[in-house]
């Protein structure tokens, strides 16, 4: 239907392309559109506004997802010049801006995996958690206790509000605004039973943070981004980064492919057991 209303417009080898190129969230629609079809992008958005139910803006996303607070630049194409929307995913309710703070509809089943791992009674240190999204569907599921930590005082207002809306949460999440190294350092060492470091571009950077904050025995789901001519080669490089750049003793639990990012280019998530 929809890549039906896109051939009217565009050739068929187009319309594939861009297919693969939007996402809803929400009643909002972003597509990323190459440079080749920017003179369509008017009649692209309003066949998109008009084929898919219930859009009510269209926006093209018109630079990388960049900076500190990982977030995007959009262009309303069609329909409401209007970035904040509700999203729903696994009965937990979101609000989100999909320009002002950090969200993505791909690493939904990333949650789900998260969110199962965790046990009741658990810690969970959410170190880059922008709008609670991780917690948030932890929380619906397990009676654990989240701390939600965002730089961006967007994503953690957001937070704030999206622990209101989601009133039926097993567990609870505390949002905090501020730095991840600088919240654990004053706050929370050998707080988690779990750790979660979704920043991939600086796990690096933060590792010796997130080793801070975890408790002996605890869990850390490190996040990389990895080169490999193959899927199943991605797996085993982001293991061995990860033992490559960890200071403590590490049991590696797992590893998966979380989403393709470029061509050959994925991002990864290790999970390990660390003991101090
Ligand atoms: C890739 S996003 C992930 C957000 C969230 N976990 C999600 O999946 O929706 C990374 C987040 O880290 C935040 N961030 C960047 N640097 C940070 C820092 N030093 N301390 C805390 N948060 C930071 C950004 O604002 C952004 O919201």
């Amino acid at each position: 239907m929809l890549k039906k209303a896109l051939q009217g417009v565009l050739t068929e080898q187009e319309a594939n392309d861009l297919y693969s190129a939007f996402d809803q969230i929400g009643d909002i629609i972003v597509v990323r559109i190459p440079d080749s079809l920017l003179s369509k992008k008017k009649i692209i958005g309003e066949t998109l506004l008009e084929a898919v139910r219930p859009a009510r803006s269209v926006f093209y996303q018109s630079s990388d997802v960049s900076g500190d607070f990982r977030t995007r630049k959009l262009e309303v194409i069609a329909g409401e010049d209007n970035t904040e929307t509700e999203y729903r995913e696994y009965g937990c309710r979101f609000r989100v801006d999909v320009e002002k703070a950090f969200f993505s509809p791909r690493l939904s089943t990333e949650r789900k995996r998260i969110a199962d791992l965790v046990q009741d009674g658990e810690v969970l240190i959410n170190m880059f958690g922008g709008v609670g999204m991780f917690s948030i569907v932890a929380a619906k599921m397990k009676n654990c206790t989240v701390y939600n930590i965002d730089l961006n005082p967007h994503a953690s207002k957001l937070c704030e509000q999206n622990i209101k809306l989601n009133k039926k949460m097993k567990g609870k999440i505390i949002s905090i605004n501020g730095d991840a190294s600088q919240v654990v350092k004053e706050q929370l060492q050998d707080t988690g039973d779990r750790t979660l470091m979704l920043l991939p571009e600086r796990s690096d950077e933060f590792l010796d943070s997130a080793i801070l904050a975890t408790k002996s025995g605890g869990v850390i789901h490190y996040y990389s981004h990895q080169h490999a001519d193959k899927r199943q080669n991605a797996v085993e490089l982001s293991k061995q980064h990860y033992l490559q750049v960890s200071p403590v003793k590490s049991e590696i639990l797992g590893g998966r492919m979380v989403r393709a990012v470029g061509p050959r280019y994925y991002q990864m998530v290790v999970d390990v057991k660390i003991t101090k």
